[in-house]
């Protein structure tokens, strides 16, 4: 592939006379992560859903891999999005089924992209349980059972399991104890390496962005206010906006 994997162009989402999205164009490259900062409100989670197609745009395209997903009807952007295109929820009880086994979890996506040899299935869902460093003696527990830190390693394993090319994750880390957080981002960082992935990653936490992202967009009243490197936005920041919320952090 030559060219970016997403194309976000004048993204809007108006809710009523608010405009929680108000014309974003963002471009996402393979192996590229791509963080999305902004206070409380700015937007964030909004721009999220609506490339994930979550939220119906009010206007504008997303485009992955040279399809426009707002023209799509809404079986064929399901399966597409299903298949190709991974999404990793804040709380991981909205990512997982609690009353399926955790090696259920990762095979019931297989399955549902077309694998079937049980022996097969099995298999894999324990490699991707070492992978996320959950003990294979798991495998048949319930993830209600298990803490908030292995229920979110566990909705990355099930989203990461089909190989998607694209991961939006939506404050992976958040409500989380930080030492959970630093294990969980050492984690993040080290599969999105591996694998290559190409990541949209929405956070309120300028440390987690730092770590993972590549490129930052600096969100403020749902638009856009200042784009770069993710060192030079959070060392250099050009905006007055940036500027604050990177010295709100310093002070804290
Ligand atoms: N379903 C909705 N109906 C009406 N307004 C909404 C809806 N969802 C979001 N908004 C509004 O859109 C704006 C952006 O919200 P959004 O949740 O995208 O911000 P955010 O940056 O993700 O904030 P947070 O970090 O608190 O999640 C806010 O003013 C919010 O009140």
């Amino acid at each position: 592939m030559s060219g970016p994997i997403l194309e976000v162009r004048d993204l809007e989402k108006r809710y009523g006379a608010r405009r929680a999205v108000a014309g974003v164009s963002l471009d996402v490259w393979p192996g590229e992560v791509l963080g999305i900062v902004g206070e409380s409100g700015s937007g964030k989670t909004t721009l999220l859903s609506a490339i994930a197609g979550r939220v119906a745009p009010s206007a504008g395209s997303v485009t992955y891999d040279g399809r426009d997903l707002t023209e799509l009807a809404d079986v064929d952007r399901s399966r597409l999005i299903g298949d190709k295109i991974g999404f990793v929820h804040q709380n991981p009880r909205d990512g997982l089924r609690l009353n399926v086994s955790a090696g259920g979890n990762v095979a019931e996506k297989l399955m549902a992209a077309g694998a079937r040899n049980y022996g097969a299935l099995r298999e894999t869902a324990c490699r991707w349980l070492d992978r996320v460093e959950i003990g294979r003696d798991r495998v048949d527990d319930h993830p209600s059972k298990f803490s908030g830190g292995m229920q979110q390693r566990l909705q990355i394993a099930r989203v990461l399991a089909t190989q998607p090319q694209l991961v939006l994750m939506d404050e992976p880390t958040g409500g989380l104890d930080v030492s959970v957080q630093a294990k969980l981002l050492d984690l993040l960082r080290g599969l999105v390496d591996e694998l290559g992935l190409a990541v949209v990653v929405v956070t309120h936490d300028l440390g987690v962005a730092r770590l993972l992202a590549h490129r930052l967009l600096v969100m403020k009243d749902g638009l856009v206010v200042e784009h770069g490197l993710t060192d030079q936005v959070l060392d250099d920041p050009a905006h007055a906006y940036t500027q604050l919320l990177v010295s709100s952090v310093l002070q804290v």
